[in-house]
């Protein structure tokens, strides 16, 4: 329970009608869960503006009403507060709220298409193996050292987000590595947080239905740099062509890692194989369990962060050579006939090129490699062709099929996936629009020694269909298919 007027110590004010005295218990952006004691912020929205739902947290009493534009009719008794901004606004009175948590702990946000989650599960495990308590905010899952608490996005809003962190703070955590989403950005999810420093992994093809073109992607992207206080460090890819961009105006102390150049962090790649990656990083060599390329730059970044955190190199990669990937990343089973199934979220073109790079470098000539792979509904429709060419180009055989098809129509999305299918490719694609089927299919093609990618979905234990989530786990079809057709 807290003052208004305490609440609003950052804001920018524009105006206020009502009483500042008033005791607020808690602050929402729904007008649903608007009530006595609870302040209502109208939040510009995609769907609708949630200034048109002021009339709603007026009948519903609440304590007070932020916004950028006031009503026509201001009822008696109720406070109004007018600010230039309300998510920048609402980012600032969360934090307050929540007694500043994001500056009691150290905080490192992770940001880039592909790796986010990634980076910073191996940043969690290996903080929490050196000996400190640790918060992690990921699109898999949130964490406070073993304590998992359930994600619904990968960066949450401002008001879960400094929660979030207070209950780490409580908890007694040292530090936080979260992810921080090119939505949230745009969101302002992040507004009034402080943080110690941040990551750039890459930025390639992805949301683009959402940011518009490709330049505001990366606009979203670099302005987490800008953000950045004086006294933070900001880590970024130098392999990455945009990765100077985002350091362009940041008050931030730039460092850079590589794997193509000579730079502060370097890593060389000695030997990927289906045992994991054997690196050479900063003149030190080191076996690591994660396979493939591009964890040598999740890996290599993960170094940069602890060492720009103060820990000692050498223990660092002593740890971080004996962690595991998150849950759904290149998680693979092999079955009884040598069948290896490997579950991957790759949702983005970069990734599904990345994962398939790995599995052509990794595996043997006489092995087929066949690709089961989707694309959600309701996100960019862009990438759904050039996926599908991807896959058809590093596969032998290719079953498209549905990811989350969302409120989409699953035949259309693979429709606009199909147009991605070169000619000389029809021969070796399948269309199966049942997920599970396409699973099935791709176990009964299979033959001993074979690998099956399936891509996409990862961790996700659920398909989303027209706002119900069903019971769906990709690794654990696989595994049962595997058993079924006794693979
Ligand atoms: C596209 C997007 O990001 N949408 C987010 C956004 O919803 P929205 O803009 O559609 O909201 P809206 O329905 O237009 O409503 C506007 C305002 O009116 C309010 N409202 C609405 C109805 C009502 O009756 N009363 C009311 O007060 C709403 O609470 C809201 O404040 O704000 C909501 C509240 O914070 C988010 O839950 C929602 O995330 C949706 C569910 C989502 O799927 N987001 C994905 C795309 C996302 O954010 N993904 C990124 C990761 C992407 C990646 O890098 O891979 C993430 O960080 O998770
Ligand atoms: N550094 C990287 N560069 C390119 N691709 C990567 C990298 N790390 C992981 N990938 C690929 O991208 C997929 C997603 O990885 P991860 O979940 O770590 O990324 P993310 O940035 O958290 O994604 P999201 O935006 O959905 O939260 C992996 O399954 C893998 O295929
Ligand atoms: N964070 C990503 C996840 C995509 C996962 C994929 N399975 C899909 O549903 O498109 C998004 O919300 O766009
Ligand atoms: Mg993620």
């Amino acid at each position: 329970m807290q003052l208004l007027q305490n609440i609003l110590q950052n804001v920018n004010v524009l105006g206020t009608h009502g009483p500042l005295g008033v005791q607020v218990q808690a602050i929402t952006f729904d007008s649903r869960q608007a009530k006595e004691g609870v302040m209502f912020v109208a939040m510009p929205g995609v769907q609708v503006d949630g200034h048109a739902f002021i009339p709603k947290a007026e009948a519903a009493k609440a304590a007070a009403i932020i916004c950028e534009t006031l009503p026509a009719q201001l009822q008696e008794g109720m406070t109004y507060v007018q600010v230039r901004n309300t998510p920048e606004a609402l980012g600032q009175m969360a934090s307050v709220f929540y007694g500043h948590p994001s500056r009691k702990l150290k905080l490192i946000g992770v940001t880039g298409t592909n790796g986010k989650t990634t980076s910073v599960t191996l940043l969690h495990k290996l903080f929490r193996e050196l000996g400190y308590h640790v918060g992690m905010i990921s699109t898999v899952q949130n964490q406070i050292d073993e304590e998992v608490i359930p994600s619904t996005h990968t960066t949450p809003d401002a008001i879960r987000l400094n929660e979030l962190l207070a209950k780490m703070v409580k908890a007694g955590c040292s530090h936080c590595f979260m992810e921080v989403s090119s939505h949230a950005m745009v969101q302002q999810r992040v507004a009034g947080i402080t943080f110690a420093g941040g990551v750039f992994t890459n930025i390639t093809h992805d949301h683009l239905d959402y940011h518009g073109s490709f330049d505001e992607y990366i606009k979203a992207k670099k302005s987490f740099f800008d953000m950045l206080p004086k006294n933070a460090f900001a880590l970024v890819n130098a392999d990455d062509k945009r990765g100077p961009i985002m350091v362009q105006n940041t008050k931030a102390s730039a460092h850079f890692y590589a794997l193509r150049k000579a730079e502060e962090f370097k890593a060389r790649i000695i030997d990927n194989t289906i045992q994991g990656l054997h690196l050479e990083v900063d003149g030190q060599e080191i076996w690591c369990k994660l396979i493939g390329a591009f964890n040598a730059y999740n890996l290599l970044g993960a170094y940069g962060v602890a060492v720009l955190l103060g820990e000692d190199p050498m223990e660092t990669l002593t740890v971080l050579s004996s962690l595991n990937s998150a849950a759904g990343r290149f998680d693979y089973i092999v079955s009884d006939s040598q069948i290896t199934g490997i579950v991957d979220y790759a949702h983005t073109p970069d990734a599904l090129e990345n994962v398939l790079n790995t599995i052509q470098q990794i595996r043997d000539p006489n092995q087929k490699v066949i690709t089961v792979v989707g694309c959600g509904g309701n996100r960019d429709a862009a990438k759904r062709p050039v996926m599908a060419d991807i896959a058809c180009r590093l596969s032998d055989k290719v079953i498209l099929t549905s990811d989350n098809p969302r409120f989409e129509e699953p035949q259309a999305i693979l429709d606009d996936m199909q147009k991605g299918v070169k000619p000389l490719d029809f021969k070796k694609t399948l269309s199966v629009l049942d997920r599970k089927e396409a699973i099935k299919t791709a176990c009964m093609l299979a033959e001993p020694n074979d690998i099956i990618l399936i891509a996409g979905k990862g961790h996700e234990t659920y398909q989303e269909i027209k706002g119900v989530k069903y019971d769906f786990d990709d690794k654990k079809i696989l595994r049962d298919m595997f058993e079924q057709f006794g693979k």
